[in-house]
């Protein structure tokens, strides 16, 4: 849960801004009336995320609030009935976030939005690709700023190096003019590999050439920004390109993964093992597992479906927990896949862990003990649905001799 220190004098507008920010579970807010109450707060704790700042407060008429959560190291975004250019400048000069203007009642939805993308932000890795140190580092520190993870490379070849070490990353700025490879050449190498949405590549250059930005664009680039940077347009396109990936990602989810469990569902196994039994190397070494929870009916009977349903989640965490480097698929109702291209060795250690792990964990606030019944396939299959098949006998094996055990080809044990 992340702090927001709200600073404002209106008691309609503090309470609509709390109300925006807090009806997004990350946040809770600390609210002060003057700059007095803020000082306070600010003396018992710095820990805010961000904070949003009034700038005429009654003993604080000049911006001296802003003065104050600077002071501190807190990220400030001005929120204020007007503003002319030069407070503006003055303001951005200081190291503000942002300035929002109360002129209507999106503004205060553009704070809740801001401050939630900044969050985001934490978790986005970011390269900056120049070969001069003072641009990258002025870039580098603008993107600190706002709480991005931030790399750095001084070529394209330094940059592809740091996309393979550091497969994070989810937005690239890169300047047009680098020693041996440009800026074209770079962003056509990583769109071989990556689509637009994985990664978003945000061209730079000096030079007032109206072909470089259309070049670039075609050439695979998501944006394009002119040098000098100007700070508000620089994040608003970051924040658009961001803000325009987490929604396809959003889209890629909700067709890929269980809503309830979260993990994959049937159509993304399909989908994925095209790929995997294409490559007959390592089709040979695909592991297939049938999982399946023994007596589930009994828990919707007994305690509800809603027990029933919080049962499968956190059964869905643990395998996710234990087969974090393999796909994990809610294949229907309470039996699940997994697709393994792990050593086997490794594969069933960790299979039999989490057999282990299941004995002995009580699920949900009802307390219950519910085993699972396994049945595996380790053995070369021209597709998914002949390994499928396989793995699903052993799981009916299983079942049939007494559930809670795992069956594979080679292995039959009965644990208990
Ligand atoms: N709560 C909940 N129940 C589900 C869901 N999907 C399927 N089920 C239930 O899962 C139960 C599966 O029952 P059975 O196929 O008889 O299996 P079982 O009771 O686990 O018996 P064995 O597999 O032989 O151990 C049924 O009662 C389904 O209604 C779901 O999403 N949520």
């Amino acid at each position: 849960m992340y702090k927001i220190l709200v600073i404002e004098d209106s008691v309609t507008v503090r309470m609509i801004v709390k109300k925006l920010i807090e009806d997004n579970p990350h946040f809770t807010c600390e609210l002060c009336k003057n700059y007095a109450e803020a000082q306070r707060a600010l003396s018992k704790s710095t820990e805010y995320l961000v904070a949003v700042v009034d700038l005429n407060l009654p003993d604080a008429p000049n911006g001296e609030s802003v003065d104050l959560v600077l002071s501190h190291n807190v990220p400030a975004i001005v929120l204020s009935g007007n503003f002319d250019e030069s407070t503006r400048n003055q303001l951005l000069e200081k190291g503000i976030l942002d300035y929002i203007t109360k002129e209507s009642p999106y503004s205060y939805v553009q704070v809740a939005n801001l401050i939630d993308r900044i969050r985001k932000n934490i978790s986005v890795s970011v390269l900056v690709v120049d070969d001069s140190q003072d641009s990258r580092d002025h870039i580098c520190s603008l993107l600190r700023k706002f709480q991005f993870k931030v790399n750095e490379a001084y070529s394209s070849e330094d940059a592809l190096n740091q996309l393979d070490i550091h497969n994070d990353i989810k937005l690239i700025i890169s300047a047009h003019n680098l020693p041996s490879m440009d800026g074209y050449k770079l962003v056509k190498t990583i769109r071989h590999e990556r689509g637009m949405q994985d990664v978003i590549f945000i061209g730079l250059s000096a030079t007032k050439d109206s072909v470089l930005t259309s070049k670039f664009i075609k050439s695979g680039a998501n944006d394009f920004l002119g040098k000098p940077l100007h700070h508000e347009e620089f994040f608003s396109r970051i924040m658009h390109n961001l803000d325009s990936q987490d929604m396809i990602q959003t889209i890629k989810d909700s067709a890929n993964l269980d809503a309830l469990t979260k993990v994959y569902n049937r159509r993304y196994l399909h989908k994925r093992a095209d790929e995997l039994y294409a490559d007959k190397k390592r089709s040979s070494n695909i592991i297939v597992s049938m999982i399946d929870a023994d007596n589930f009916k009994q828990v919707n009977d007994t305690y509800g479906h809603k027990a029933g349903d919080d049962f499968l989640q956190e059964f869905a965490s643990l395998l996710k927990k234990y087969f974090s480097n393999d796909l994990v698929v809610r294949y229907g109702g309470e039996e699940f896949t997994i697709v393994s291209t792990q050593p086997s060795e490794k594969y069933y250690s960790a299979l039999s862990e989490f057999m282990n792990t299941v004995r002995q964990t009580v699920f949900t606030p009802h307390k219950l003990n519910i085993t699972c019944s396994i049945g595996v396939s380790s053995e070369t299959h021209p597709s998914l649905e002949a390994q499928l098949e396989t793995a699903d006998a052993r799981l009916y094996t299983a079942k049939n001799t007494g559930k809670n055990r795992i069956i594979t080809q080679d292995i039959s044990q009965k644990v208990s």
